[in-house]
């Protein structure tokens, strides 16, 4: 690990973790009492704690506590939530202006951005951008996009899959509780086929039998009316699942049997993280359209679609926008992450981190009989909590290893369709001592609470 890198961009903020008081602080209760009266309960918290700086791989708390991020707000801030870089350029731009609507009048970092991405993402072909703000309307500028280009209606989704909470994106969302649940009627044309989860396959025989089972859900719509297929690299909501082997490029190839868009939705797993600059890469597969958002910006909000030409080009004239769509705050923020990759030093720290997490979690899929697996890629790692024998899914094990992981400060969050799955989303720039504190605690918390 580079802990140059680390000290680098965290000088200001010591990377230690560090207990004043108990978790949340008595600040930071307060501010929750006075935050319960005023916000939306529909709003969900997974530690009510209020921050008051944070870069490098530490969160520090109104109450003076350090806490080590395996967060990054949610695999967003994997420069440091204070990244130097990042704060220069949105400072100076700020100083120029904020916001004039890509819409309205031009500026340059959009172009600049459009023109990283178009060069940087997998696929030797012609490409173009739009640039927007969350990772829901870069799907759902995909849809149309994909709809606009091929006169079709149908999108091909996937179990497990998470895209957003947009009414379209819920629809593409696999799990109902809490994204969809109570939220009426779901769009139309969204099409859900078996995903290739390769601890638990939705059928027998292996990744061939997952592609058929998808070719099997397509040819029972009719391919041709299908405009598009979207999936993740890894489904990140869904459990931080790697597909089985060859099932990406199975779909690779049954999208050009079908001439259907592969689009492939890189807004967790993308810009890094993983230990590629994209996680297809991983697959050799490049998507027709690609996406990006979360850390893409370091969390100043930026989404994107990429893709071919004649597909970006197909919508008509003013068919794609949005007030804030590539803002050029968040253009500038961009701009200062790609400057940072282009040493590798940060894929290198993705694949160190998994490196250090599978030595120091691996071993106990030995020591207990709960941790199911433990898989992923580069910075993006997951810990599955069920029987072993049974697959039984434990999400009240991974919710307690969580919670324990918290009250010693490391902010760990859970996921997966069961619930059952803790995981891990440090920033790549996290010093290696830091990093290997925090693993420390959670392999604790997992041997008293799980072994
Ligand atoms: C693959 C993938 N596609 C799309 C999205 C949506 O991105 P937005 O920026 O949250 O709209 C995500 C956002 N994932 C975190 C959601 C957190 C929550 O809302 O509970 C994703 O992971």
């Amino acid at each position: 690990m580079t802990e140059t890198l680390a000290a680098r961009d965290a000088e200001t903020l010591t990377q230690t973790r560090h207990l004043a008081t108990a978790i949340p602080g008595p600040r930071s209760i307060q501010l929750h009492e006075e935050r319960v009266q005023q916000v939306s309960s529909g709003l969900g918290i997974t530690l009510p704690v209020f921050v008051s700086r944070a870069d490098g791989g530490i969160i520090e708390d109104v109450d003076g506590n350090r806490l080590i991020d395996f967060a990054s707000g949610i695999a967003v801030t994997s420069l440091g939530a204070s990244n130097r870089r990042v704060a220069q350029r949105v400072a100076k731009q700020l100083e120029a202006f904020t916001h004039t609507c890509f819409m309205v009048t031009e500026y340059e970092s959009f172009t600049q951005v459009c023109d990283w991405l178009n060069r940087n993402t997998p696929g030797d072909f012609d490409k173009r951008t739009a640039l927007f703000s969350t990772g829901a309307e870069a799907v759902e500028n995909a849809v149309k996009i994909a709809r606009a280009a091929t006169g079709r209606a149908n999108v091909l989704v996937f179990d497990e899959a998470y895209h957003g909470r947009s009414l379209l994106t819920m629809g593409m969302t696999a799990k109902v509780n809490p994204y969809k649940l109570n939220f009426g009627p779901m769009p139309e044309h969204v099409i859900r086929a078996a995903s290739a989860n390769p601890l638990r396959p939705a059928v027998d025989g292996g990744v061939e039998a997952a592609l058929a089972s998808v070719e099997a859900t397509l040819v029972e719509h009719d391919p041709a009316s299908f405009a598009a297929m979207v999936i993740e690299p890894i489904q990140g909501e869904g459990g931080f699942i790697v597909p089985m082997a060859g099932f990406i490029p199975g779909l690779r190839q049954l999208a050009d049997k079908y001439g259907i868009v592969l689009v492939i939705d890189e807004i967790q797993a993308g810009m890094g993280r993983t230990g590629t600059l994209f996680a297809s890469e991983h697959e050799g597969v490049a998507g027709d359209l690609i996406l990006t958002a979360k850390a893409l910006a370091n969390g100043v909000p930026l989404s994107a679609v990429t893709g071919r030409t004649e597909l970006l080009n197909a919508p008509h004239a003013g068919g794609l926008g949005g007030t804030y769509a590539g803002n050029p705050l968040a253009c500038e923020a961009a701009l200062a992450v790609f400057e940072q990759f282009e040493d590798g030093s940060l894929l290198e720290n993705a694949r160190l981190i998994e490196r250090v997490a599978r030595e120091v979690l691996e071993p106990l899929l030995e020591s207990t009989d709960v941790v199911a697996q433990v898989r992923g890629r580069g910075a993006m790692l997951a810990v599955e909590f069920a029987d072993r024998v049974t697959l039984a899914p434990r999400p009240e094990l991974a919710a307690a290893v969580s919670k324990a992981c918290h009250a010693r400060g490391v902010l760990t969050l859970t996921c997966g369709t069961h619930g059952n799955v803790l995981r891990l989303l440090p920033p790549l720039v996290i010093g290696e001592a830091l990093l290997r504190d925090g693993l420390e605690v959670l392999a604790q918390n997992i041997i008293e609470l799980a072994g």
